[in-house]
């Protein structure tokens, strides 16, 4: 049994306020490209030690190999589905093939979670109430409610406020990480001292000029902090900028990836392929909305 755990990407990002305890509040539009990692599941042995354990594979999977396994997402959401159900859990092995560059912005770990938590609900035959998973997966980070169905949504307050977006259209994507991982803490320190505002007309957005001509009025507040505590992040944003029918290029979350916007997926696929022979960033080009 296996789950895409699909890569996030904010299309715009606002920061319109901050709570108490210091986190921010956010305004964005959330979108998810049909690439990702995948999230699986297998019986393991009944003498196993721990009900859970993980292996990670995959390209990107050297960025986890230091970090203590236990402390990976995908073992803390399996571990919040076991504390909430009665039922007698057989030991199961998780493996992760790690496709998306961690700490980059595009929310690797959160779709992990998310995808973790549709995984095993299934194989385990849980019967969770929506209600209970969003609160379980908030508890794991504030990106994991948003990636619980990986569908075009305005995420609102720090990701706990959601509403769909079932008119956006289609369109084809890039992404591109240069291999420098940037602190999402850090850039919050950094950012600009003013909140700002966001006006929705999001109802409207049903073709792809209207789409790029609402995100041409919107901003990711994070992405001056970013481009000033990471000057090459400048560097990606040009080169895409560059790239043959590229309506807009951005960076996504706290970065560093950036994205750019064509109108049909095989520009971004020709876009992809022009990036690569030139680079050896991390490149990949296709649907920006993968379902
Ligand atoms: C910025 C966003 C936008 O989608 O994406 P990424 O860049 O992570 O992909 C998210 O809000 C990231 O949420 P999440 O992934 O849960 O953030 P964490 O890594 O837990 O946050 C690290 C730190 O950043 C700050 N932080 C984070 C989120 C937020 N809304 N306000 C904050 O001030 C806090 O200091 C927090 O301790
Ligand atoms: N399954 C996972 N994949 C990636 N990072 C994870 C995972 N589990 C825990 N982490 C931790 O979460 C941090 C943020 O990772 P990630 O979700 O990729 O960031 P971002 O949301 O900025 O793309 C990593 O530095 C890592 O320490």
């Amino acid at each position: 049994m296996e789950e895409k755990a699909y890569a996030k990407i904010n299309l715009n990002l606002h920061v319109t306020g901050k709570r108490e305890d210091g986190y921010h509040l956010l305004d964005s539009l959330v979108v998810f490209p049909d690439v990702g990692d995948y999230v699986s599941v297998e019986p393991a042995d009944v003498d196993q030690a721990d009900l859970v354990t993980l292996q990670i594979t995959g390209p990107f999977s050297g960025s986890l190999q230091n970090e203590d396994l236990k402390n990976n997402l995908i073992v803390k959401a399996a571990y919040q589905l076991v504390a909430c159900t009665d039922k007698s859990l057989s030991p199961i092995k998780l493996l992760l093939e790690k496709n998306l560059p961690v700490a980059s912005g595009i929310g690797g770990g959160s779709a992990d979670a998310a995808a973790t938590l549709r995984l095993l609900i299934r194989y385990w035959g849980l019967k969770i109430s929506a209600q209970e998973l969003a609160q379980i997966a908030l508890k794991l980070g504030a990106d994991v409610p948003v990636c619980l169905n990986s569908v075009s949504q305005r995420m609102e307050g720090i990701g706990e406020t959601l509403s769909l977006l079932p008119n956006l259209p289609q369109f084809g994507m890039i992404l591109v990480n240069h291999g420098e991982a940037v602190s999402t803490a850090e850039i919050f320190r950094h950012r600009a001292a003013y909140f700002s505002k966001y006006i929705d007309s999001t109802q409207n957005l049903t073709s792809f000029d209207q789409l790029i001509q609402e995100l041409i009025k919107l901003t990711n507040d994070l992405q001056p902090p970013a481009c000033l505590l990471n000057p090459a992040i400048n560097t990606v944003l040009q080169a895409i900028e560059e790239l043959p029918f590229c309506r807009l290029s951005r960076m996504s979350g706290s970065g560093a990836t950036c994205f750019g916007l064509f109108e049909t997926e095989q520009q971004a696929q020709a876009a992809a392929a022009i990036l690569t022979k030139k680079h050896s960033w991390w490149i990949w080009g296709g649907k920006g909305v993968a379902k």
